[in-house]
């Protein structure tokens, strides 16, 4: 679904179609044809500005990437740069995150990241936290049975809703820092409000969970 028309964003990615895939629905079961190889296929929701997908696919290029963003002019920052990088191996599509089971066939991606996805505070809103179960539940189906979500927020309450969303799905966790950045852990790559968070003072938490 997308969400607002903005005609000048609808020019620019229809320019920059190696990058942005306008039908995204038509490649479910074949994203490797998309980007020519069978390489593993890792997926983030939310991508925003694109500066994590962006890195990831330059020091990456034995993964696929494909970056999720619904708000428009939101997704050109992120084409610009992909665009930049100058890399093959990263896609960015235009769609809401309702049922990944449209653009992805069952066990076709290898890895979901999210990252500092929107905290939805109000509990009449926990549907639309991108760990609720029904999102679980959607992510178990597009994953392969070894495949893992990586979940980064600089929110507290929703790191320990995940975390209990995750475990009471009966997810194992395989990693869980409460200060991502004290690890100084050099494969780590910033996304743009993690840079922004962190600036300010603010811990990083960061989850690594797995379907069983
Ligand atoms: C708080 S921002 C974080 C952006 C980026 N991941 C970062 O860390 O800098 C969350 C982004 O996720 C996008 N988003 C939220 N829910 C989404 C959904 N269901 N499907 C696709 N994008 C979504 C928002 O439009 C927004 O750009």
């Amino acid at each position: 679904m997308r969400l607002r028309n903005k005609p000048w964003a609808d020019d620019f990615m229809k320019e920059n179609q190696q990058i942005v895939e306008l039908s995204p629905l038509s490649h479910k079961g074949t994203w490797s044809d998309v980007f020519g190889n069978d390489n593993p296929i890792h997926l983030e929701i939310g991508s925003g500005k694109g500066q994590f997908i962006a890195n990831m696919a330059k020091q990456h290029p034995e993964f696929n990437f494909i970056g999720m963003e619904r708000v428009k002019s939101v997704i050109v920052g992120a084409i610009k740069k992909v665009k930049e990088k100058e890399v093959s191996n990263a896609r960015l599509v235009n769609e809401n995150a309702v049922d990944l089971r449209d653009l992805f066939a069952e066990n076709e991606v290898n890895k979901i990241y999210l990252n500092f996805s929107d905290p939805w505070p109000k509990a009449r809103h926990e549907k639309r936290r991108l760990t609720y179960h029904t999102f679980l539940t959607q992510y178990k189906h597009i994953l392969k049975p070894d495949g893992e979500i990586v979940f980064k927020t600089d929110n507290q309450k929703l790191f320990e809703y995940s975390v209990e969303s995750f475990s009471k799905f009966g997810m194992l966790i395989e990693e869980l820092t409460l200060d991502l950045h004290a690890l100084q852990d050099p494969l780590n790559v910033m996304t743009e409000y993690e840079q922004k968070f962190s600036q300010k003072g603010q811990s990083i938490y960061r989850c690594r969970a797995q379907f069983q």
